[in-house]
């Protein structure tokens, strides 16, 4: 069943991964997420973007990481693909703005998946907060060359803005451009954690990243 705790437990480094990180080879997606989840990831979340796998693949990929995080007891998150979600059972599903709106999402994955919310504005957060968000990513934190439409950065101050408005009981992680050098400041804003890809994938050592992020959350 849900539970907020343990999900914001849980967020603390959440990692964000999809063929188009690792050279769009499934193999290297996976060796990543072995080591990833062998640093301390608390979420992942699939993300394939623009990938070459069939649906059928995509699938497939989903089960292997799936069954990696349950051996590291990592919450497995599905992003924008609701269907795969309720296929695999995943833990939660996150959505953005120009996705599948949340009431409907709920509809098809049931009481017991946690939904994510991206969220950029406090409109945007308040709006996720009443509609039943489990939890919410915030961003895009500062520049990002993972994703093209991440839009203008908001900074901490942004986020900390979206904490004040929706109260401390939302679980909530930021993500874009957050590095080593630049976490710190995101969760002292009020982030219970830090959401990235490259920061992780690009590392020479995924799992060194993983650790050094967890210590630098668990430090606030
Ligand atoms: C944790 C988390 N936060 C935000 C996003 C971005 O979602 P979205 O705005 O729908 O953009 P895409 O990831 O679908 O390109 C996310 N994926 N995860
Ligand atoms: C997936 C995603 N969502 C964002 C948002 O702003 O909502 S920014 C982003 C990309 C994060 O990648 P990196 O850690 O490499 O910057
Ligand atoms: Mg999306």
């Amino acid at each position: 069943m849900r539970d907020r705790q343990t999900l914001r437990d849980k967020m603390g480094v959440y990692f964000v991964i999809g063929t188009q990180d690792c050279g769009f080879s499934r193999e290297k997606t996976v060796e990543i997420v072995r080591e990833a989840l062998a640093g301390g990831v608390g979420t992942l979340q699939l993300r394939d973007k623009g990938s070459k796998l069939t649906s059928e693949e995509r699938c497939e990929l989903g089960r292997q990481l799936q069954e990696l995080c349950r051996e590291h007891q990592t919450l497995f998150f599905v992003n924008d693909d609701v269907d795969l979600a309720v296929r695999l059972q995943a833990d939660g599903i996150h959505v953005g703005q120009d996705d599948m709106h949340l009431a409907e999402v709920r509809a098809m994955v049931g009481e017991a998946m946690y939904i994510g919310i991206s969220a950029g504005t406090v409109e945007e957060a308040i709006a996720a907060k009443n509609g039943g968000a489990d939890c919410i990513g915030v961003g895009a934190m500062f520049a990002t060359s993972s994703k093209a439409d991440a839009g203008e950065p908001i900074g901490p101050a942004g986020l900390r803005e979206i904490r004040e408005a929706v109260g401390a009981e939302l679980p909530i992680v930021g993500i874009g451009g957050i590095t080593l050098e630049n976490a710190k400041q995101v969760c002292q804003a009020g982030a219970d954690g830090v959401a990235v890809i490259s920061a992780i994938s690009r590392a020479e050592s995924p799992k060194q990243a993983a650790e050094d992020l967890l210590r630098i959350v668990r430090s606030i």
